[in-house]
């Protein structure tokens, strides 16, 4: 029997609003989520702004007479202005009213020609921390916010690389044709000032965790790399990771071997990128010398958990590309499912946990879509391709 869940608790960690860039902060445990490429619009507020407001009244005092009383009616508002002016940056650097905190873009690391790392530092003093212990079993994203039309967005926090500055944050962002925060993020200029919100959880990883496997498409790599890091060396992790084109993953090469024939004919199989299938099988078994720094952290975080742990409680990760006609399998994931029960019974115990994360259409194709109940998006009945497998105690996750 599968679980889908742990239903309730995933529900309300995973629970999914629209985001106003004037809704309470959110902190943990509290779950807000957006729709990961979801075509969703989200709610927006008119751009108001104090300053503005008494420039429409200076313009009104100026055609009637100047009395004292209209002199001191303009200076009121005036003086409101310049000083909401003024204090702006304290307001945003301080876990003010909305919660957004000024960051500077110290890089843009680019990884293919729609993604790129963004690496963010502290503006002033306030700062979102990545080392809280109350996150390091967390899933945990950041919200963004477009200042000029007053949206924000969410993105997953990368985990940190060899002496990172805990204040530091990074991200893999991926731009959307016509995404309205994305587009403006990779508009942004090295030193530009970016307003960051959270951290909020996605999901807290159960005390005991003896597998996880991550089926991954694009972008939802990110998580995988979160649950990776934290689980090194204390449960096995097995990374399944979809790409449509190399160069999302350059580099990257797939751990566990491929099953006889891998060449297939992939026509007619669905991608669920929904880009044909060529057939042309497996091309990482060549790294280049250029892995990008995704692929490179990941190796990292393979050789931690190899230092780290026993060869049951190691990270693999598996490398799928669209264009090369590499796609994930359903043959490919029991067999997968039964050496980690196998492993379980003969070593520990603990939970048994199968993610599914990335676009909108990838979770939809593997485990069915979420749903909206009263306002908030759930997990929803598991669907998909993984609804036709047998999953045992395995407990599947939706991010
Ligand atoms: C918890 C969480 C974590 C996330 N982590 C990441 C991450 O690490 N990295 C990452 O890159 N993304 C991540 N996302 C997704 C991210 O939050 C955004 O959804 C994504 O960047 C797109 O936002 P956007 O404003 O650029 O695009 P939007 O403006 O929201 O548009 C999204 C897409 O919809 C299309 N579209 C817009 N309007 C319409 C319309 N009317 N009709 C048809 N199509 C339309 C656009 O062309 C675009 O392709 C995460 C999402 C969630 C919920």
């Amino acid at each position: 029997m599968y679980l889908l869940g742990p239903r309730s608790h995933t529900s309300s960690l995973t629970t999914r609003i629209r985001t106003t860039i004037g809704a309470r902060p959110t902190t943990l445990p509290y779950v807000p989520r957006q729709p990961r490429f979801s075509y969703a619009r989200e709610y927006r507020r008119p751009y108001s702004n104090p300053a503005g407001e008494s420039n429409e009244r200076q313009h009104g005092a100026s055609r009637s007479s100047i009395k004292p009383l209209t002199v001191f009616a303009i200076c009121i508002p005036l003086g409101c202005a310049l000083k909401w002016a003024l204090n702006e940056d304290e307001a945003t650097t301080s876990s003010s009213a909305n919660g957004f905190v000024k960051y500077k873009l110290a890089k843009k690391e680019d990884i293919s020609s729609t993604s790129s790392i963004f690496t963010l530092k502290p503006g002033q003093s306030s700062t979102i921390r990545t080392d809280d212990p109350a996150t390091k079993r967390a899933i945990t994203s950041a919200q963004f916010k477009q200042p000029q039309l007053q949206i924000a967005r969410n993105y997953t926090l990368l985990p940190s690389i060899d002496g990172q500055d805990p204040q530091v944050l990074r991200f893999l962002i991926r731009k959307e044709r016509n995404g309205e925060v994305s587009g403006y993020l990779h508009r942004l200029s090295v030193g530009s000032d970016i307003e960051v919100r959270g951290l909020s959880a996605e999901y807290i990883l159960p005390e005991q965790v003896n597998t996880a496997l991550f089926l991954a498409g694009g972008t939802g790599i990110a998580p995988a790399m979160q649950v990776a890091d934290a689980l090194a060396g204390g449960s096995h992790v097995h990374i399944l990771w979809a790409n449509r084109r190399r160069e999302d993953c350059r580099g990257g090469v797939s751990d566990t071997a491929r099953p006889t024939g891998w060449n297939w004919d992939f026509s007619g199989w669905w991608s669920p990128f929904g880009l044909p299938s060529s057939g042309i099988g497996m091309k990482d078994d060549v790294r280049p010398a250029d892995a990008s720094a995704i692929v490179s952290q990941l190796d990292s975080l393979k050789s931690r958990s190899a230092r780290e742990s026993s060869k049951q409680r190691q990270t693999l990760v598996d490398y799928y590309v669209d264009e090369e006609g590499t796609l994930i399998q359903p043959s490919e994931i029991l067999p997968l499912l039964k050496s980690a029960e196998k492993a379980a019974d003969e070593y520990e115990r603990g939970k048994k946990l199968l993610f599914v994360s990335g676009p909108e259409g990838f979770i939809n194709h593997w485990a069915g879509p979420k749903q909206w109940v009263n306002g908030r998006e759930v997990q929803g009945p598991l669907g998909g391709v993984l609804s036709t497998i047998d999953l045992h105690d395995w407990e599947v996750v939706k991010l």
